[in-house]
């Protein structure tokens, strides 16, 4: 499978991660939503972010791919430095994200949809095909075949030429999904990928989300409530409860650490992976959350 140049690495491998994030603070008046939030994501990591309604997740993503600029704390992707950037150049420089409520063009084909994703690839314009038939043509060519080959690997193609609003919703997430890769995203965002889906939808989900770790080598973060799938298939977790880190590690450190159980479930454990789960985990812990209550300032869009 060609889509990608990533080395799939080990997950969390000790190469430079590629995305760190480092002592992040944002407020929105005086709810602290995101309070002193670091940690990295390696090469081929599958790094999930979870807690309760109101705890950061989307606020973490936000000031991730630049819909806001923290008041405090840097982000890096592969080291360059991504605070003040607008959503559209971080994207340009291979972030790429799903949304909690689907975000696709509901009348077009699957197809298109998928060569939208293509849109920061595309070197020539409307004015440029009309100039440079063959050129243009051929670049056109080459992104339909990037498309194509995304079709195949999410198993997309009976439905390549439906208007994506006619698909079943399971379906539709992986399109979007799919729009995401044909970006070639160094890091792809995922904000509940599952939600809604059934359990034949969600398995499907999971097999999709191991695959692109696997086969694509591309690091992602998930933010996901359904906790069976988080516990199965990441290989780190982060836990933030009212903004603040409460606990880093693999699935089984978080599961058992006893911030989380009382942060987190007040009291119950978390439920247990199944066991023959398919995810790996990486058996590595770092303690690089930070605590800072001073977050100052307005939460802003960037
Ligand atoms: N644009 C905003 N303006 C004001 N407050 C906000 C804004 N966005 C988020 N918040 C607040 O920040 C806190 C964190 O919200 P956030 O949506 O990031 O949590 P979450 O963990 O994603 O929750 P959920 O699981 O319900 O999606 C909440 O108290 C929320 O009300």
């Amino acid at each position: 499978m060609g889509l990608v140049s990533a080395d799939p690495g080990s997950p969390g491998a000790a190469a430079a991660p590629v995305l760190e994030v480092d002592d992040v603070h944002l407020s929105f008046g005086a709810v602290k939503a995101v309070n002193g939030v670091g940690f990295t994501v390696g090469a081929g990591e599958l790094f999930a972010v979870i807690g309760p309604n109101g705890a950061g997740k989307t606020s973490i993503f936000n000031v991730l791919s630049g819909v806001y600029r923290p008041q405090r704390g840097q982000v890096r992707l592969e080291g360059r430095s991504l605070v003040g950037l607008r959503p559209p150049a971080i994207a340009r420089l291979g972030m790429a994200r799903t949304f909690q409520n689907i975000e696709l063009f509901t009348n077009l084909t699957v197809i298109d949809n998928l060569m939208l994703g293509r849109h920061q690839h595309l070197r020539y314009g409307t004015l440029a095909a009309m100039l440079w038939v063959g050129r243009a043509r051929n670049e056109e060519l080459r992104h339909r075949r990037r498309v194509e080959e995304i079709i195949d690997f999410l198993e997309l193609a009976q439905w390549r030429r439906m208007p994506v609003g006619l698909l079943p919703y399971g379906v539709q997430k992986r399109v979007e999904l799919g729009r995401a890769l044909a970006m070639e995203p160094r890091l792809l965002l995922l904000d509940e990928p599952v939600a809604g889906m059934n359990l034949e939808e969600t398995e499907d989900m999971a097999r999709y989300i191991l695959d692109i770790r696997d086969e694509l080598g591309i690091s992602m973060i998930m933010v996901e409530h359904d906790m069976g799938l988080v516990m199965d298939i990441a290989d780190r977790v982060l836990v933030l409860d009212f903004g603040t880190p409460v606990a880093i590690g693999t699935p089984a450190e978080v599961q058992r650490d006893p911030e989380v159980i009382r942060a987190y479930l007040g009291g119950e454990a978390l439920q247990e992976p199944p066991s023959d789960s398919t995810g790996e985990t990486t058996g590595e812990t770092t303690g690089e959350t930070t605590a800072d209550p001073a977050a100052a300032g307005e939460g802003a869009p960037a």
